[in-house]
């Protein structure tokens, strides 16, 4: 199974099969239970200082499709938080499900929210590379923000244009001059716990920091992530969407999860 997706023959439930971690010790996502949250007074807020000219490309990975930016230098870094150094951003994407009601990875007392997006950051202070980083179990910091339905998100509109020059797998467009930190929500409360990639290879390399807030996007601007393909342009096979692209919760396995807020 090297071609590992979220069909019934390839997905979560066989992962395992080629990547044992998938029955680790701190899997991600995890379903947080808000009155188990520890409010830890301690822990500081998180600071994003992203440089939009760090944006490069955007790609479909068949997977998901994401903004890659340029992580040669610390030009935009996330800082405080649970992280100890600054972190360097490498990559945002999204989760989301074949409908309005479910999609997003983490879950808040049992509650699915339709999406989930991921700004991938690895630790340049600690390790010369992201795929160095990624073996660590210090390696990577992820900000997960969830999606709701609401208002039509303008913000999100310079990366649904963009879908139509990726519609395929393997395509890849130039995408500069964009701060992820636009799609943050005003509150910056959140949990913190550690976990994992929660696809292949499924590393036990991060830490995660779930803002307690989503922000909005319109029903027609989700649509629209369902409209690009999980397969190549000339695929043999008949053309798929990515219609989903969703881990099931994992267990937690005795791990604690902290709030920075009471
Ligand atoms: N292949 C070489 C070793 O592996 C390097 C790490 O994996 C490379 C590709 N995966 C990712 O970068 C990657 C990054 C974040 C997330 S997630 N959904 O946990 O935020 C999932 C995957
Ligand atoms: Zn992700």
């Amino acid at each position: 199974m090297n071609n590992w997706g979220y069909a019934d023959h390839n997905g979560p439930n066989v992962w395992h099969e080629l990547f044992p971690l998938a029955n680790g010790e701190r899997q991600s996502p995890i379903d947080i239970i808000t009155t188990a949250a520890i409010h830890d007074p301690s822990l500081p807020p998180f600071n994003v200082d992203y440089d939009p000219s760090s944006a490069k490309v955007i790609m479909n990975s068949g997977h998901t499709f994401s903004i890659e930016f340029d992580d040669g230098e610390d030009k935009s870094v996330v800082r405080g938080g649970p992280l100890h150094g600054s972190y360097r951003l490498r990559q945002l994407h999204f989760h989301w499900g074949p409908c309005d009601d479910y999609g997003a990875e983490h879950k808040v007392d049992g509650r699915d929210y339709p999406g989930e997006l991921h700004i991938v950051h690895w630790n340049s202070e600690k390790y010369s590379s992201f795929v160095d980083a990624a073996q660590k179990p210090d390696g990577l910091a992820v900000l997960g923000i969830f999606l709701k339905i609401g208002e039509h998100n303008v913000n999100l509109e310079k990366i649904t244009n963009a879908l139509d020059d990726i519609n395929f797998k393997g395509k890849q467009s130039s995408f500069t001059n964009f701060d992820p930190s636009c799609l943050l929500p005003v509150c910056k409360d959140f949990w913190t716990y550690p976990g994992s990639l929660t696809v292949p290879p499924l590393l036990e390399s991060v830490m995660w920091i779930v803002l307690k807030d989503p922000i909005a996007v319109s029903s027609r601007q989700l649509s629209r992530f369902r409209r690009v393909f999980s397969t190549t342009e000339t695929d043999e096979t008949e053309s798929c969407y990515m219609a989903k692209n969703y881990r099931p919760v994992q267990p937690l396995k005795g791990r604690n999860v902290r709030a920075s807020f009471l």
